[in-house]
């Protein structure tokens, strides 16, 4: 599979701050990626330099193959949805839909007019009367009608209530199927999404700690719970992420390779097995206390993922 996105030891240094250090990873062709990550990690400011909407301290960026920035024929086949999007005030949403399509040239009115519908947005509504939730569904509108080669969403869906953002998960996966392309999903909302992603980046404090497949990635955390000799005997076998414990039980999380066997064995000490959630995953490598632990290892811990 090609890559569309290839990123090289990227840099961006605010004043006092060190946004992104030293990211490294590409973007596989037709894939729904998960950028995940704590407040602050660095996300925007990564799409904000994929996008040429922002400037790198040092590194290398290559999309479609070229530098993206003051770069026609690759922004064209780039739609980014951010959080805050605003518009030109004067303007309505049927006026924001007629300048998407003279902008992206994959443009599906078809498509724009039956989300309209689906998120019942006022075609005739100034921008600037709409609710904070109907302004996220306008970006999600124009960036799934846009169907854009590389597409990028930046937890574009602020005030949206939990039927909204169901309909854009749908949509999304729907028009997906069928009009494969390459998705960048930033969210903090990782049980929602857990289905949709198929690969996973996880930065923290501007470092990479995961940029593994989903589906690798849940074989390889799993909690296990029950007497506390039996969860030492068992965590031995992986690196231990976290532990609760209460009187003689524990419950760890533990990271490792764990097939059948492991299965076999933990059955064998007693001991209840379950796989992490992405969430869960997420949480323990980027806790603060964990944090140091997992971002000095980071390039280990990409490996043994991989
Ligand atoms: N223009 C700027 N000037 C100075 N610091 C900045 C600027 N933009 C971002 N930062 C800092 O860079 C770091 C990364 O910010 P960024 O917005 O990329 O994080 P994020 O992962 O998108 O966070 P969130 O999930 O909260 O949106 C933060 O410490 C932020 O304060």
């Amino acid at each position: 599979m090609s890559a569309v996105v290839t990123v090289t030891e990227l840099t961006k240094r605010y004043r006092g701050v060190t946004a992104l250090d030293g990211v490294s990873f590409s973007l596989a062709e037709h894939r729904i990626h998960g950028l995940l990550g704590r407040n602050g990690a660095g996300k925007t400011t990564l799409m904000q330099i994929l996008t040429a909407q922002n400037f790198a301290t040092s590194g290398e960026v290559s999309v479609f193959g070229q530098h993206p920035y003051e770069n026609e024929q690759v922004l064209s086949r780039i739609s980014f949805i951010k959080e805050s999007q605003t518009y030109p005030s004067h303007l309505r949403v049927t006026h924001v839909l007629r300048a998407a399509r003279l902008v992206y040239p994959g443009w599906d009115e078809e498509l724009a007019q039956r989300l309209v519908d689906v998120f019942q947005l006022p075609r005739g509504r100034n921008v600037r009367k709409l609710s904070r939730g109907m302004l996220s569904a306008l970006g999600i509108v124009v960036g799934l009608a846009s169907r854009a080669p590389l597409t990028f969403f930046d937890e574009p869906y602020l005030g949206l209530d939990a039927v909204a953002r169901q309909l854009f998960y749908d949509h999304l996966l729907a028009d997906y199927a069928e009009h494969p392309r390459t998705i960048v999903l930033s969210t903090h909302l990782i049980d929602e999404v857990s289905d949709l992603i198929e690969h996973v980046l996880l930065i923290d404090q501007g470092r990479l700690l995961l940029d593994v497949e989903a589906e690798a990635l849940r074989g390889q955390v799993v909690t296990v719970s029950g007497p506390v000799a039996a969860v030492d005997e068992f965590t031995r076998t992986g690196t231990e992420l976290h532990r609760a414990s209460l009187g003689g039980t524990a419950r760890a999380t533990v990271r490792g390779d764990f097939g059948p066997a492991a299965h076999d064995r933990a059955r064998s000490l007693g001991l209840d097995l379950e796989a992490s959630s992405l969430q869960d995953i997420v949480v323990r490598l980027t806790t603060s206390h964990n944090g140091h632990a997992a971002g000095s290892t980071a390039a280990a811990d990409k490996e043994a993922v991989r």
